[in-house]
Order: structure tokens, then sequence, then C-alpha cells
């Protein structure tokens, strides 16, 4: 699904108002006729109330009288309470406010706290409030009055219509202005906005409906889609091509270069996620000491001692790994690696020398802290980064509650500052692109937070490079695939216990009903 930013859909209003000359009015009565559709749907059974429809100054408030109005004319008990002065209130939110008191609406104004604290005392305890207070116009952190009436909504135990948007959310980074509602349901306009798809403000949306408003098709069609959702019709458009007379060369051969003395299994996780993501060969080099385990544990992948110091690579095994790079068509490095000097200066080397596309994870991105810049020095082949929020602090230098707070903007801006594909790990995994563009992915559970899923991910990831796929779709497609995989396994196994060999061994099957929903597609 295409997401667009709060600049893209106002943009789009104002070329269908000011091009096109559908009046912004018209817009307003279908963007608030449309949400009184999906009130009805989702919270038909409070009828007739008491409804609150708070409203701010601007147009999002405007939304909220047409809602106050239809919800009158179809016998819901309701009061408005605005905030702000009565001739405060002008444009399009003006001409439907002095509709819904013409109709004799129950209309209070409150413009100060005193004013709003007396009104907020006075009112019947509603069981639905309708959030109309702030839209995409939101351009400061929420303080003041609006504080005080989003800790009301949050605090009133009532059920909550957010309109367009929760209020205090920005609609285009997903970030929470200081406070924000907490909304059961949210009705937004014309399109998707890419910050409600992503934590924290996924948090707020709860179930979230598109409506449409009237902006022509061809005005919507012409933007490009440069933010998505990755659902299955998304994700399956990217799935590498199986010739029918394809051999394991076809598919492609990769390196593992990953693991270290008690860190076995995430080498061994790593090579089963490429070839259960379909990868022709793999080969794992490992330090020399953990190699007969790795014997042992990997039945299809070939493997490779190489020189180590106190059970971690060694900076000497820079150029066995540089023979064994020769003719594979990507490296997956840092699963279980360990954070030894030595093995931290090696896996900058490999990262900045590597030709091939690069995955990098784990103790492997722990070795670029502070030093991202590495990835700028290298000449060929795409990098593609996995860190969970941990990883991605310690990568930026920023703390983990700052990472969660802007995911988007923290990926972003990572990978358009090296030129990498960045895989935010986390509910609603965050894949930028290194031109800016977003992929936010729509699968996955709670079950994922396990030891050893990320390493499938890697190797999953690196599978699907090794297959042919373009670096930026193997990190689409394989963030998505590791998900419907652990969504598959809840269905049969549950959240709570389903472990990295569990979603192994789903990936093939979660990869079957991808190519099935793929082929459904192209049939139309
Ligand atoms: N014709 C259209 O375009 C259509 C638009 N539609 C609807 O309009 C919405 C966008 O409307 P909008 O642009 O008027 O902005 P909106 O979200 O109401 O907020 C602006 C007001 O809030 C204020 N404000 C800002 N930040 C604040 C803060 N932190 N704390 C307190 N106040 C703050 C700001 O004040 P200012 O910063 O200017 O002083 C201004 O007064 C959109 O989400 C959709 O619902 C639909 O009807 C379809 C047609
Ligand atoms: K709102």
């Amino acid at each position: 699904m295409k997401l667009l930013t709060a600049e893209e859909v106002r943009e789009l209003d104002r070329q269908t108002i000011e091009q096109v000359g559908i009046p912004g009015a018209v817009l307003m009565e279908n963007a608030g006729r449309q949400a009184v559709a999906h009130l009805l749907r989702r919270f038909g059974s409070l009828r007739p109330g008491p409804v609150l429809v708070l409203a701010g100054k601007g147009n999002n408030g405007g939304d909220g009288y047409v809602i106050a109005r239809c919800l009158l004319d179809l016998g819901w008990r309701v009061r408005t309470l605005v905030l702000g002065e009565r001739q405060a209130i002008g444009g399009d939110a003006g001409i439907n406010l002095e509709v819904l008191l013409k109709l004799g609406g129950a209309v209070e104004f409150a413009a100060d706290a005193a004013a709003l604290a007396e009104a907020l005392q006075r009112q019947e305890p509603p069981a639905l409030i309708v959030d109309a207070l702030l839209g995409t116009g939101l351009s400061s952190q929420v303080g003041g009055l609006y504080a005080r009436a989003v800790d009301w909504i949050n605090a009133s135990g009532a059920r909550v219509l957010a309109v367009d948007v929760p209020s205090g959310v920005d609609a285009t980074t997903g970030r929470i202005l200081g406070k924000a509602v907490r909304a059961d349901l949210t009705v937004t306009f014309a399109a998707a906005k890419v910050g409600l798809a992503v934590y924290p403000a996924a948090e707020r949306v709860g179930e979230l409906a598109v409506a449409e408003i009237g902006i022509p098709a061809a005005l919507s069609r012409a933007l490009p889609d440069r933010h998505l959702l990755v659902e299955a019709g998304e994700a399956a458009a990217l799935l590498p091509a199986r010739p029918a007379a394809g051999h394991k060369g076809t598919f492609g051969h990769l390196l593992v270069v990953a693991g270290s003395t008690g860190k076995s299994g995430a080498a061994a996780m790593t090579a089963e996620g490429a070839l259960r993501a379909g990868a022709g060969l793999v080969t794992v080099g490992c330090p020399r000491s953990i190699h007969p385990t790795l014997e042992v544990k990997l039945t299809e992948a070939m493997t490779a001692p190489l020189d180590e110091v106190d059970g971690g690579l060694s900076l000497q095994a820079q150029e066995q790994v540089r023979e064994l790079w020769a003719g594979k068509q990507v490296l997956a490095i840092g699963p279980g690696l360990g954070l030894a000097d030595e093995t931290r200066a090696l896996v900058r080397h490999l990262v900045r020398e590597c030709p091939l596309p690069v995955v990098l994870d784990a103790d492997g991105l722990n070795s670029l802290e502070g030093k991202p810049a590495i990835l700028n020095q290298r000449t060929a082949g795409t990098a593609v980064l996995t860190p969970h929020p941990g990883e991605m602090a310690r990568l930026t230098g920023l703390s983990i509650a700052e990472v969660e707070a802007d995911r988007l903007g923290v990926a972003r801006r990572f990978a358009t500052a090296y030129g990498a594909v960045l895989v935010l790990k986390g509910a609603r995994t965050v894949i930028a692109l290194p031109d800016g563009r977003l992929r936010i992915n729509a699968s996955g559970n709670p079950g994922l937070a396990t030891g050893g899923m990320g390493d499938v991910l890697t190797g999953l990831i690196a599978g699907l490079i090794a297959q042919g796929s373009p670096a930026e779709e193997a990190a689409v497609l394989g963030v998505f695939l590791h998900g419907l995989a652990a969504d598959r396994l809840r269905k049969t196994l549950g959240e709570a216990g389903m472990t990295a060999s569990d979603l192994l061994r789903e990936l093939p099957a979660a990869r079957r009903e991808l190519t099935q929903q793929g082929e459904c597609n192209a049939q139309g």
C-alpha cells in the first residue's frame, strides 16, 4: 500500500481545490461523512451516545463539526467542545461550525485552561470521543490546552475515534510530539500516511481505515510510490524467478562469515536461513576451534576453518576470507562473531574491501560503532545492515529511546548518509533505502523476539541476493517472509515459544504461500 507524507497529502488537497476546482468544503464534507460511516460500523452499538467531539482551531476541527452534524441527524446525543474562541475558527471549518450552530448543535468554546477544565467537568462522561483536535497541521510539541485535552481523552475510559490522525502524532515521521491521543479507530483521509504505519505512532492509531474524500484518482496516481507498506502483494512481486531448468549454480553461492566460541549456533542459523531462502550453495567461514562443531551441525552447507585468536577470528583471516569470497554472489557477515578487537578490525577491513553485496548483522554491526563512514569507502555491491534498536543506537551514538522515538527518521538518515539499505528491526520493521525511500513491513509478531531469529533473517536476505535479487528487494522480501513464517507458526504453535529452528522449517512454506499469492495476483 502506498504511504504518503503529510506534505504530500496536503499538496493533493491543494491541487484538488485550486487546480481541479473541487471546493475544500466538499472535501471536508466527504471526510466527515466517511468518518461517520466508519464510526457507525465500529461503534454503532454505542448509539445514542453521549458523544463528545473535541475540535481544534483548524480544518481537523472542521471535520469534527461535520461529524457532529451527521451524528445529530442520526439521533445521537452529541456535544462539541472547541479549543479556541468562536471568532478564531475560519475558512471551511468556520462554515461548518456556523452550520452546526444553526442546526442547534450543542457547542462550547474553551480558550484557556480554566474554561477547558470547567467545560470538561460539566460533560456527561462520554461513551465515545471524536478526536478532531489536530491533524496534518500539527506543527509543534503539544502543550497547554491541547495537552490537557489529550490527557483528559486518554484518561476518560471512552472509546476514541481519531479524525485523520490521533492528535499529537506526526503523520510524516510517526513521532509523538510530546503527547498523543490513544485511539481505538483512526479514519485517515485520501491515503494512508507513512507515519501512522510505524511505531510509536502505530500504537496510538488503533484500527486504521483509509477513507476516500474526492481527491481525483489521477492526481494520486501521478505521485510516485516513494514509501510503501509491504503486505503480501508487494512482497510477492519481489520473489526471484526459479527457472525450471535451474541448477544449484543458478541459485547462487554465498559466503557466511560468522561464529565464535559459544556462538556456533549463530553461524549455523545464518547458513540455514540462506538455504531455506532457496540459495543454491552456502559456505561458512568460522574460527578454527568451532569448525568441527559446525561440520556436525550443518549437513548441507560447506565449512572452512579460519585463523582465530581467543575463540574469535583474527586479522590474519583476511586473506582466507578474500579467497573464499571469490566466485560468490554475496557475503553475510557478523552473527556470533564476538567483540574481540582483532575480530572487529577484521570485519571493518572486510566490509570496506569486499566487492560483493554485504549483509551485516549483530557483532558485525557493533564493529562499525563510531566508524560507519567505512560504508562510504566501499567501491562495489550494496551493503544491507540489519540492526535491532540497541545496535542502531550503538551505530549512531543515539540512545535506544531516541532510536525508538523516531524509527523512520533515524533509519532514513543513516541509509542516505552511508548509501546502505538499513533494516531497523522491531514491530513494523523499517527498511530505509539509500535514496531515502521507505518500506514498512506489515508481517510478523512478537514470537520473533527470541534468540537466533536475527541470524535467520541475515541468511534469508543474503540467500535471496544469491538468487539474483537486488539487495534492496532482498531486504524487503526477506523481512516480509521472515514475518510471514512467524505468522504461520503463530497459528499452529502459538506466539510464545516459537524458536528460530521452527522458523527455519516454516520458511519454504511461507515462500510457497507468497508464490501462490503472486500467481493469483498475476491472473488478476
Ligand atoms: N482542505 C483540506 O486541506 C482538507 C483538510 N482536511 C482536514 O484538515 C486537517 C488539516 O487541517 P489544517 O491544515 O487546518 O491543520 P490542523 O491539523 O487542523 O491543525 C492546525 C491548527 O492547529 C494548530 N496547531 C498546530 N500544532 C499545534 C500544537 N502542537 N498545539 C496546538 N495547536 C497546534 C495550528 O495553529 P498554528 O500553528 O497555525 O498557530 C492550527 O490552528 C487534516 O488533518 C484533515 O483532518 C480534510 O477536511 C480534507 C480537506
Ligand atoms: K485528530
